[in-house]
């Protein structure tokens, strides 16, 4: 099982709209227009598994055989023949990780936002010229894919730095949705088979999260009725798993001391003891110390590559991806059937009209 999203649940869009302000914040310190800071987070606008194209700054919405549906170049959504002339036949070649980059996950939400706001703020200030690649300023040019890599760097340093983890720490009511219902839920399917944690968070964060939903509430009824650590929910606990590493060769397994948070030195080596805390290490060395493999394992994460694909490829897990935003999707489908019946009707007349 995989830590953000599945058992910790952020609350939309208050996480997000703090996840922009500090990737604003680092592109202002290192250079980037102070213009910037006006841009406020818009929820409805990005949505997850959209594409950066980093040669022509668009951000698309395609399929999965690569067609494009939509696109947009900051705020401006290009027309059929636009779309066409920078993509012939509507298409693109998904696998050209170097061009295209996958917003896959919902920590990347914030960043998409961001590359729609950067494409817009350029492509409008007199300051700099446009090209069809980048923008040209005096004898600089900023292309799309140094946009990119900043922005990536951006969010590694918001991340990495611990200032988004910090910020979230200190508001946890406001950036964490509690399920009081997740201590019984975990108890349950612990009668059934164990359960492991694989995050790529450290064992600080992670703790301090995990406490926190597994606090008790005074009137909690679904509370198990032994007050436990959170620790306790778990038959192997595994921080700084380094996903997708950690599906192939991995990296050092140690061992965390709970009491200080710091790392133990040295490769463990020992038999699995229940509330112990590892870091590091590879989905075969969990496999062995659970006495567990392949299909008997099943693997619930929200990154469709990180989590889902390289499990399932490497392992022969069995996965489940967790989609939150389907239930919205769905109650759209839902309330909207009408109008949706009724443009797929004037959709294939057209069609059979032509
Ligand atoms: N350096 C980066 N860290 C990232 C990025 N996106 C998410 N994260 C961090 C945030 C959480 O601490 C952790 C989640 O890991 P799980 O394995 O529990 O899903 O990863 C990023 O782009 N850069
Ligand atoms: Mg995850």
């Amino acid at each position: 099982m995989s830590c953000p999203y599945i058992l910790a649940v952020y609350r939309s869009p208050d996480y997000e709209e703090l996840g922009f302000e500090l990737l604003v914040d680092r592109l202002v310190c290192i250079g980037y227009p102070h213009e910037l800071l006006t841009y406020k987070y818009d929820p409805t606008f990005p949505t997850r598994g959209l594409v950066f194209d980093s040669l022509y700054g668009n951000l698309l919405k395609v399929d999965s055989n690569g067609n494009v549906l939509v696109c947009v170049h900051g705020f401006r959504f290009l027309k059929g023949a636009e779309v066409w002339s920078k993509y012939p036949n509507k298409f693109i070649q998904r696998d050209d990780t170097k061009r295209f980059h996958v917003l896959n996950t919902l920590f990347n939400l914030a960043e998409t936002y961001l590359y729609a706001c950067l494409v817009d703020y350029f492509t409008d200030c007199s300051r700099y010229v446009n090209y069809d690649t980048g923008y040209r300023h005096g004898n600089l040019f900023m292309s799309f894919q140094s946009i990119l890599q900043e922005v990536r760097d951006a969010m590694d340093y918001v991340h990495d730095s611990g200032c988004l983890k910090e910020k979230t720490l200190a508001n946890l009511d406001k950036y964490l949705l509690k399920d009081e219902r997740m201590p019984l839920l975990l108890s349950r399917i612990r009668e059934v088979g164990k359960i492991f944690l694989a995050t790529n968070s450290d064992y600080k964060y992670t703790n301090a999260i995990m406490s926190y939903l597994f606090d008790d509430d005074k009137d909690d009824k679904y509370k198990d009725p032994e007050k436990k650590t959170w620790r306790s929910y778990f038959d192997l606990i595994v921080v700084d798993t380094r996903k997708p590493l950690f599906f192939a060769e991995g990296t050092v397994l140690r061992q965390v001391n709970t009491d200080n948070g710091k790392l133990r030195i040295g490769t463990y080596t020992g038999p699995h003891q229940h509330c112990a805390v590892y870091s590091g290490g590879s989905s075969d060395i969990v496999c062995d110390l659970l006495g567990v493999k392949g299909k008997e394992i099943l693997y619930v994460g929200d990154h469709i590559f990180g989590d889902i694909l390289k499990s399932k490829k490497r392992q022969g897990w069995r996965t489940f991806l967790v989609v939150p935003e389907l239930a919205k999707e769905l109650s759209i489908w839902t309330e909207k059937s009408d109008l949706l019946h009724n443009s797929k009707r004037a959709d294939d007349g057209i069609s059979s009209s032509l």
